[in-house]
């Protein structure tokens, strides 16, 4: 399938700290408007997420509202984590509503292997073209061979990232989005060139929801720059993982790292930034 208007001469690898930096501040001062359709668990780390990145999120979730408010938002987040039949038709309006306006829009297929409706209903976003979809090693390895015979483990990721880099490639060239694959290195591709984004903590697995939130925040990065979403996807992945590291210098567990994460991410500045984006060229 074609890109979907995406496929920019990516931001040489000596760049990717200025470019993150220059993200994250078009960020803070639009504050860009993110509608989040969500899962129940992921509502509150993905709002404070984004506020802490600068962003103006807004949990709007009812087929009654779509048509009045999805037009005004700056980028849609569709996160599949707690669904159920009644969210659907809300789900793929709000996603038909930024396909036909030109405006981004990001899928989280969170445990799409759990169940045949989860894949079909994953497979059907798809179909609404998504910019970017961002999941585990697990979630793109499913979704990329629209598989649920063999479900994984839920929501977590039974597989390393780099295990997931052809799938990710192969579900790029099939729905035109760039997909993003989380995890020790988190991978972004468009289908051909693959950035590897290696920032981050072990521990930010231990939190649920850092993944649904990073998906946000992705969402955030592609609302001001959406003519590179390759390169928004990969800038906010890393500065997600640098708010870890610098949350992990004092956080004692997963509770207080949640906490420190998110202070981290508000209080990020340029030189802290520069100094610990670590991104590179996969491909
Ligand atoms: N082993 C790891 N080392 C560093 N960062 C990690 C690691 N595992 C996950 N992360 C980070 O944690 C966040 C959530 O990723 P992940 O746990 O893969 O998503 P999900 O919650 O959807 O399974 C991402 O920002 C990712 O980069
Ligand atoms: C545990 C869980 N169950 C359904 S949604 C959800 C949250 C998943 O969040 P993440 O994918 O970010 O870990
Ligand atoms: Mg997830």
């Amino acid at each position: 399938m074609e890109p979907n208007s995406h496929t920019q001469v990516t931001t040489p690898p000596t760049h990717w700290g200025t470019k993150a930096w220059n993200l994250l501040s078009q960020v803070q001062t639009q504050s860009p408007l993110v509608q989040c359709i969500t899962n129940f668990v992921s509502m509150d780390l993905m709002a404070n997420t984004l506020l802490s990145a600068g962003a103006s999120p807004a949990m709007l979730h009812s087929l009654d509202e779509i048509h009045d408010f999805t037009p005004h938002a700056d980028a849609l987040c569709i996160n599949i984590g707690t669904l159920s039949p009644p969210w659907l038709p809300a789900m793929k309006a709000a996603a038909a509503v930024c396909s036909e306006n030109g405006k981004p829009w990001v899928l989280d297929p969170v445990a799409v292997s759990a169940s045949g409706f989860r894949m079909n209903a994953c497979v059907e976003l798809v179909e609404l073209r998504p910019t970017v979809i961002r999941g585990n090693g697990s979630e793109i390895i499913a979704l990329s061979f629209a598989s649920s015979d063999k479900p994984t483990k839920g929501a977590d990721s039974v597989h390393e990232s780099t295990d997931a880099v052809e799938a990710a490639k192969l579900l790029a060239q099939k729905s035109g989005a760039i997909v993003a694959v989380s995890g020790a290195t988190d991978i972004v591709t468009d289908g051909h060139q693959v950035i590897g984004a290696h920032n981050g903590v072990p521990l930010m697995q231990k939190i649920t929801a850092t993944g649904c939130s990073v998906t946000a925040l992705i969402a955030a990065f592609v609302a001001v720059d959406k003519s590179h979403a390759l390169d928004a996807a990969v800038s906010a992945l890393a500065v997600f993982g640098v708010a870890g590291e610098l949350g992990m210098k004092i956080a004692k567990g997963p509770g207080s790292l949640r906490m420190h994460l998110i202070d981290a991410l508000h209080e990020l500045d340029e030189a802290t930034l520069l100094s610990h984006v670590n991104i590179t060229s996969l491909s």
